[in-house]
């Protein structure tokens, strides 16, 4: 089976039979700048030790400092973080953010830990990683299993390190540390801003539209809330232990106050479905909103969607790419479609450098004119190349990093510097 890194490769190759660019930058992109690997110790309530491992990837800084997210989740690996590393640098060129990409996590399950332990455990991590990051060098930010609160800790932690407020250095802060508003609901906002802009492009309607969402999360969570609130039809949520179900549409509200008091989407009224069932419901769109690899080869081809807004990172391993297409599945890939969260970030790394904050109106509406510019032009350049939409992204993305290296004349000096 090809390792997760292998298949995002794959979605290079195939931007790279429509464009042309150097040899050179693609062979830079094949392998992350740097992987740094650290052990978190952490000492437990009850006096134990526990060392986990940690991850930091710097995957590629061509156009700016390394940005990307946090995941804190049992399944944390090497492979997995140079991946989600990748995806960030093709998603900050994609959007015309002056970023890089990296990405980080801690293979552990916070769901075990305390209050008092997760914030050992978050600033443990930033003590073994402060060298590696910075405001002008890699930025982290929420992912899976981290938020706000996190970000808090490890800011903190990283000052007390510095011995300097250095809020930029990590973006998705709780407001009162200099977080920017709108970064928490920035996900979810962001993919529905794709969905919207594209269903004006087909001239369809959302009235009707049936939809259902695995994760119940950050992400999820607020596309849900959305979706809802626009007319579509959310007929199934899920979250780790299960999903709901009803044909006439979830009360979205309803499910998000029983999620959130009683830890599951499966308390709530309806029908039950198993996360594999919800991947190939009979909807219109699809909205994977958890982990990687949920579609594959080996179900493709039951994916009865007819539209998948790639909310998490990777949901469609690329094994399973030619199946969708085949089966006039439309994708709208993850480095795009997701690209919200970063894009609030940017926004909030821009505020705690000129320590001048925006409204929340500000904030939503550049967000807004940010996503569908985005969506617009990666759909202008499927319809150019006669690709689908992830490989016009790809193109896309490819291209501002190849220009890039070629304004600053570094190609010609790889391996010497
Ligand atoms: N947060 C952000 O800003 C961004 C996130 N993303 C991506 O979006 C995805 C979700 O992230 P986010 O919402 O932040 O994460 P959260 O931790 O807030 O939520 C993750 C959700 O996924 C659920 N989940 C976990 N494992 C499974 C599983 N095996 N089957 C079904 N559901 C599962 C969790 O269930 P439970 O609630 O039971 O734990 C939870 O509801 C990830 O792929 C992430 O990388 C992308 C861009 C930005
Ligand atoms: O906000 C950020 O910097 C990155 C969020 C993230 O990890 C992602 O987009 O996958």
């Amino acid at each position: 089976m090809p390792s997760l890194f292998d298949g995002a490769s794959a979605r290079i190759e195939a931007a790279l039979e429509h464009i042309e660019i150097s040899q050179d930058v693609a062979q830079r992109l094949a392998q992350p700048d740097a992987a740094l690997k650290v052990s978190v110790p952490l000492r437990h309530d009850d006096g134990r030790l526990t060392v986990f491992s940690g991850y930091r990837v710097r995957y590629d800084s061509t156009l700016g400092p390394a940005k990307g997210g946090i995941r804190f989740h049992p399944d944390v690996n090497a492979d997995e973080v140079s991946t989600l590393a990748f995806w960030m640098t093709m998603k900050c060129a994609v959007m015309g953010l002056p970023f890089g990409g990296g990405k980080g996590g801690v293979a552990v399950d916070p769901k075990q830990l305390s209050p008092a332990e997760l914030e050992r455990l978050s600033r443990a991590y930033i003590d073994q990683i402060a060298d590696f990051i910075g405001p002008d060098s890699d930025i982290p930010a929420p992912d899976v299993n981290t938020n706000p609160r996190v970000m808090g800790w490890m800011a903190d932690q990283y000052r007390i390190i510095a011995r300097a407020h250095t809020p930029a250095v990590i973006t998705g802060k709780p407001v009162e540390m200099g977080g920017s508003l709108g970064r928490t609901t920035a996900t979810g906002d962001g993919a529905f801003h794709v969905l919207s802009t594209m269903m004006q492009r087909w001239e369809r309607d959302a009235e009707g539209t049936t939809v259902a969402v695995q994760g119940f999360g950050n992400a999820g969570q607020r596309f849900a809330k959305l979706a809802a609130d626009a007319g579509y039809k959310v007929v199934a949520v899920s979250d780790s232990s299960g999903g709901l179900y009803n044909a006439d549409g979830l009360d979205v509200d309803a499910v998000t106050r029983i999620k959130n008091e009683q830890g599951s989407v499966s308390e709530a009224e309806g029908e039950t479905l198993s996360n594999a069932d919800l991947v190939t419901l009979d909807v219109d769109v699809l909205a994977p909103a958890a982990l990687e690899s949920v579609i594959t080869a080996d179900n493709a081809d039951e994916v009865a969607a007819g539209v998948i807004v790639e909310i998490a990172n990777g949901p469609i391993a690329s094994e399973a790419d030619r199946t969708l297409i085949d089966n006039g599945v439309v994708v709208l890939p993850d480095i795009l479609a997701n690209a919200g969260g970063v894009t609030v970030s940017y926004f909030e790394w821009v505020q705690n450098r000129q320590a001048w904050y925006w409204d929340a109106d500000t904030v939503a509406e550049r967000l807004e004119s940010r996503m569908v510019d985005a969506t617009r032009a990666v759909a202008d350049r499927a319809e150019e190349d006669d690709v689908d939409l992830r490989t016009a992204a790809y193109i896309r993305a490819l291209e501002k990093i190849e220009k890039a290296t070629a304004a600053t004349g570094t190609s010609e000096f790889f391996g010497r510097r």
